[in-house]
């Protein structure tokens, strides 16, 4: 029976796809399989028995990605599967950043008990009133799930589009609208755009992107949003740049003690994916892949890990190696079975930066003698038998 633990609550619609051949613990460290949304996993202790772990939904800051490669752990995420309920809270921060919708409603709750409401709102309004974004010029830094939608979406509520995004996927490419203009170099999004938003992921060679020198590249007044991650903002920055008016607004999903009650910044509780919707999609990816994994040694979505359809097991048994990429490696596992008179029918072996991982339906069981054999080969993470 595969154990499964969930570090946060993950919808029904995912769970039920669990049958009775899965059981969900408590306990972290009993887990075959882990299924995670944000909870911090850094400092968490990975046990040998841990074969995966999804993360229900895209970013996976929050997982330590070598270290599991590392162990032979292979990580999920569900790309897409939340994507528009990011969009449509993105739609709402373009219209916070234009409309000041907080002030005036701060304001017609602080006087709803004022008998002549009606009245005065007439006079007060003059100081909510904003700009519409329809011919403005929206900067989208990122282009992937998310930011396509937004770069469409934008388009479509009549803004003049920039999109920056140099490492593009392909099926990405092909989901953006063709009003959307290319931009190659970042600094023409921020001297050219009015709003700019950013949808890439959270790594070391995007922390701190938006800083003094982007902000100095800026126009006056220019609007921030941000429903990717903190950390891609020098929040030091951004307070002098709102300080100055450079920055007009920030409209964030990410609330730090930093930037949070500082004025004209709109900070929402990391709400993007929180819809009935996202969550239930992120969920059903992520128990499907756990599945196909547990059950067929198969890799879809990984974010450490290569894809690997080796379709469904059919053969006596399956040995599923995670190991290094580096030579000599299939030579030495085909070896391993041969020397035991082992059939090898079907093999998959695919490779991903450092890590690789190989598949081997076999037409006998897989005896102790043979795992150990290849578990002690240089290179290699982990070995699963399914049979
Ligand atoms: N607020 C929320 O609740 C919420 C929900 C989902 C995702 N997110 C965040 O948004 C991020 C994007 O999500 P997604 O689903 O669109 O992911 P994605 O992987 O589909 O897209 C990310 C895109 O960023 C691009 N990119 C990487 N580095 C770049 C750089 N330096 N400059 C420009 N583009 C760069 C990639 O090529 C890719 O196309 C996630 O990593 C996550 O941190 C937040
Ligand atoms: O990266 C993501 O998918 C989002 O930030 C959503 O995170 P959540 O699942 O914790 O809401």
């Amino acid at each position: 029976m595969a154990k499964i633990n969930c570090l946060n609550p993950i919808a029904a619609c995912g769970m039920d796809l669990f049958n009775d051949t899965y059981e969900v613990v408590d306990d972290f460290a009993a887990a075959d399989a882990v299924l995670v949304r944000s909870a911090a996993m850094h400092d968490l202790e990975l046990s040998d028995n841990l074969l995966a772990i999804a993360r229900a939904g895209a970013g996976v800051n929050n997982i330590p990605l070598d270290k599991c490669a590392e162990k032979g752990i292979v990580v999920f995420n569900t790309p897409g599967a939340n994507a528009n309920g990011v969009k449509e809270l993105v739609i709402a921060g373009l219209l916070l950043a234009s409309r000041d919708l907080m002030g005036g409603y701060n304001w017609v709750k602080e006087n709803a008990s004022d008998e002549n409401i009606a009245k005065t709102v007439e006079k007060q309004k003059k100081h909510y009133a904003g700009c519409e974004i329809m011919g403005k010029k929206l900067g989208v830094i990122g282009l992937g799930a998310i930011g396509a939608k937004v770069a469409n979406i934008g388009f479509r509520l009549g803004m003049e589009v920039y999109g920056y995004d140099p490492y593009v996927s392909v099926d990405a490419a092909w989901r953006l609208s063709s009003h959307v203009k290319h931009i190659k170099n970042v600094e023409d999004i921020y001297k050219e755009c009015d709003y700019i938003t950013v949808h890439v992921p959270a790594l070391d060679s995007t922390k701190g992107m938006i800083n003094k020198d982007a902000f100095a590249m800026m126009k006056d007044g220019v609007k921030i949003l941000n429903f990717a991650r903190d950390i891609l903002v020098n929040d030091d920055d951004m307070i002098e740049a709102l300080a100055s008016g450079k920055v007009a607004k920030y409209v964030t999903d990410f609330p730090n003690a930093k930037i949070a009650g500082v004025d004209n910044v709109i900070t929402l509780p990391h709400l993007g994916a929180s819809t009935e919707e996202s969550e239930d999609n992120c969920a059903v990816m992520a128990v499907k892949e756990i599945v196909d994994f547990i059950e067929n040694g198969n890799i879809k979505n990984s974010v450490n890990y290569p894809a690997c359809d080796a379709g469904k097991c059919s053969e006596a048994a399956r040995v599923c190696v995670c190991h290094k990429n580096i030579p000599n490696m299939i030579t030495q596992f085909t070896g391993a079975f041969a020397s035991k008179g082992i059939n090898v029918s079907d093999m998959v072996s695919k490779s991903k930066g450092d890590y690789a991982y190989s598949v081997f339906d076999i037409s006998e069981k897989a005896d102790e003698d043979t795992v150990k054999s290849i578990s002690s080969i240089d290179g290699v993470l982990k070995v699963r038998v399914i049979q």
